[in-house]
């Protein structure tokens, strides 16, 4: 344990009730069960499963949560009303998140009472809580607007009269770290506090670590910091930063960090930022030349956090701002072994079309390697004529003379197009050389018209090794037969 927090931290999630009260984002109970036997696996110590008093379905949903004897506390939002609180318990929840609002602003505005009446309600609505067997959470919300002298008045009051912990909320994220100190220290004297954070002003992470190292046992988390409107501090991030920044172990089980947040992600239908810290797709992917370069020699040049670490993998992408060493190891992986002089050509290709906004994709790459490559081989197979015909009348049929390996190869075929005869008669005619197979035909056309360009991409193989090959004519037939014997020559090249 990290000499910085005074306790063995714990966390309080409650993905499935401040979470679930991000606008349009609603759980069935058997999602709810979904989710918590996934918190209580990664190992968070309470899931407050919802707000007991909301509706029938969060009520079925903390039955259906208590009653699965996962091993976590099961608790529930309540408001300091005896009715909640019945719920709550005739719903067999462990434990009350007992909330009470504590600010005059929220005491004399929303609830039209005085500092007394509340006090009195939060109070009473320990003792009742007690009296049906609950743990108690005591709550103060909007406690960063609130008076810290009744702050602790309230809170000393509520541990009196039976309440197990406290709670500080920052309903609406105008905490800061120096407030923190000011007021969590005092009050975490009192009894094991909580520290609820939202983040309006994109504090709430930095706030909830400044409230554990200030003496908070506990920080309430959310899943992606799902929750109101900006949300609350995500559970990935906090425990990230604990176990990174602060060398602290969580016990968490961060491995299981990503499949967590993307099934929330899911079942919520709240995407993820793509830039989340984290869990955001672009979290551990690399297109800058310069970081791609440092982290294909040591990842912790430009990463903070190993990806396995929390179930993911690194990425590296290609683009306009990519390097040599990146396209090298892409082509690496596809079985490519380009000569310097071949990989600047190609570095230079993908940048153009990065320059010309396009996400370059693996298949762009491999287009782009085919085109370099094949450039600079010495063609084994070479076209000395080519025709087709076809008709209403007559089986579409293809003939060809090609100079292979400098021997002269006629052949001829039939296909079920002119097309496909043509591809017939392609791989026959080297069939005593290699056997070459066509695994897939696409073809594109580029501008519209009957006169178009039209792009024409196979796949080949031979004994194991797949290319992909192109050719773009205005004949379509052509095109084929030139993709087709590009790929080909590609294949009988003689390359590792
Ligand atoms: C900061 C937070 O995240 S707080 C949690 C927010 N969560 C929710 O609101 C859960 C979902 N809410 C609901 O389903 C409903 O609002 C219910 C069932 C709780 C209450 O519904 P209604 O009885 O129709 O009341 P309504 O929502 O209009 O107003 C809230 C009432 O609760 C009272 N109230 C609000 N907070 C508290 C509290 N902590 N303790 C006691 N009473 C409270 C308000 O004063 C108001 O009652 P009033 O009209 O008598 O003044
Ligand atoms: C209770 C709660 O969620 C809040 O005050 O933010």
């Amino acid at each position: 344990m990290s000499v910085l927090f005074a306790s063995k931290l714990r966390f309080f999630d409650t993905t499935l009730r401040d979470g679930e009260q991000t606008p349009g984002v609603s759980l069935n109970p058997d999602q709810k069960l979904e989710i918590a036997t996934r918190l209580a696996a990664i190992g968070v110590d309470v899931v407050e499963a919802g707000s007991a008093a909301a509706s029938a379905g969060e009520q079925d949903a903390i039955r259906l949560i208590s009653d699965a004897g996962l091993p976590v506390e099961t608790c529930t939002f309540v408001r300091a009303v005896t009715s909640d609180i019945d719920y709550a318990a005739d719903n067999g929840a462990d434990s009350v998140h007992l909330v009470i609002p504590v600010s005059d602003l929220h005491i004399e505005k929303k609830l039209r009472k005085t500092r007394v009446q509340v006090t009195d309600m939060a109070w009473s609505s320990v003792e009742y809580a007690k009296s049906r067997g609950l743990i108690v959470e005591l709550s103060g919300e909007d406690a960063s607007r609130a008076d810290l002298a009744f702050l602790k008045e309230i809170y000393s009051g509520g541990v009196e009269r039976g309440a197990d912990r406290l709670c500080f909320c920052d309903t609406v994220g105008l905490l800061t770290p120096e407030k923190i100190a000011a007021y969590i220290p005092p009050l975490a004297g009192i009894a094991p506090l909580s520290i609820h954070c939202h983040d309006d002003l994109g504090f709430a992470l930095a706030n909830t670590v400044a409230a554990l190292k200030a003496g908070a046992a506990c920080a309430h988390t959310t899943v992606n910091g799902l929750g109101e409107r900006a949300g609350n501090t995500p559970f990935e991030e906090l425990v990230m930063a604990l176990e990174v920044l602060y060398g602290y172990h969580t016990g968490i089980k961060k491995e299981e960090i990503y499949s967590l947040s993307t099934l929330v992600s899911r079942l919520t239908g709240v995407p993820l930022p793509v830039n989340k810290a984290v869990v955001g797709e672009m979290a551990f992917t690399h297109e800058s030349g310069i970081h791609a370069h440092g982290v294909i020699r040591e990842p912790a040049t430009y990463e903070s956090i190993r990806p396995e670490q929390i179930g993911r993998k690194r990425r590296i992408v290609l683009g306009k701002h990519s390097g040599s060493a990146s396209v090298e190891a892409a082509l690496h992986e596809m079985k490519y072994a380009p000569n310097e002089q071949q990989l600047k050509a190609i570095v230079a290709r993908i940048k153009d079309l990065g320059d010309s906004g396009k996400r370059v994709s693996d298949a762009d790459l491999m287009a782009v390697a085919d085109t370099v490559l094949a450039m600079e081989c010495k063609p084994t197979i070479k076209l000395r004529q080519f025709t087709v015909v076809s008709g209403s009348s007559m089986i579409p049929t293809a003939s060809v003379t090609l100079e292979v390996k400098g021997k002269e190869m006629t052949g001829a075929a039939t296909g079920d197009g002119p097309v496909d005869a043509a591809m017939q008669v392609l791989a026959k005619s080297v069939a005593d050389v290699a056997d070459i197979r066509l695994e897939e035909y696409h073809v594109d056309a580029i501008s519209g018209g009957t006169d178009a360009l039209v792009e024409v991409t196979v796949r080949l193989s031979k004994d194991g090794k797949i290319i992909t090959s192109r050719g773009a004519r205005t004949d379509i037939i052509m095109a084929s037969v030139e993709a087709m014997i590009a790929g080909m020559n590609r294949l009988l090249e003689e390359r590792t």
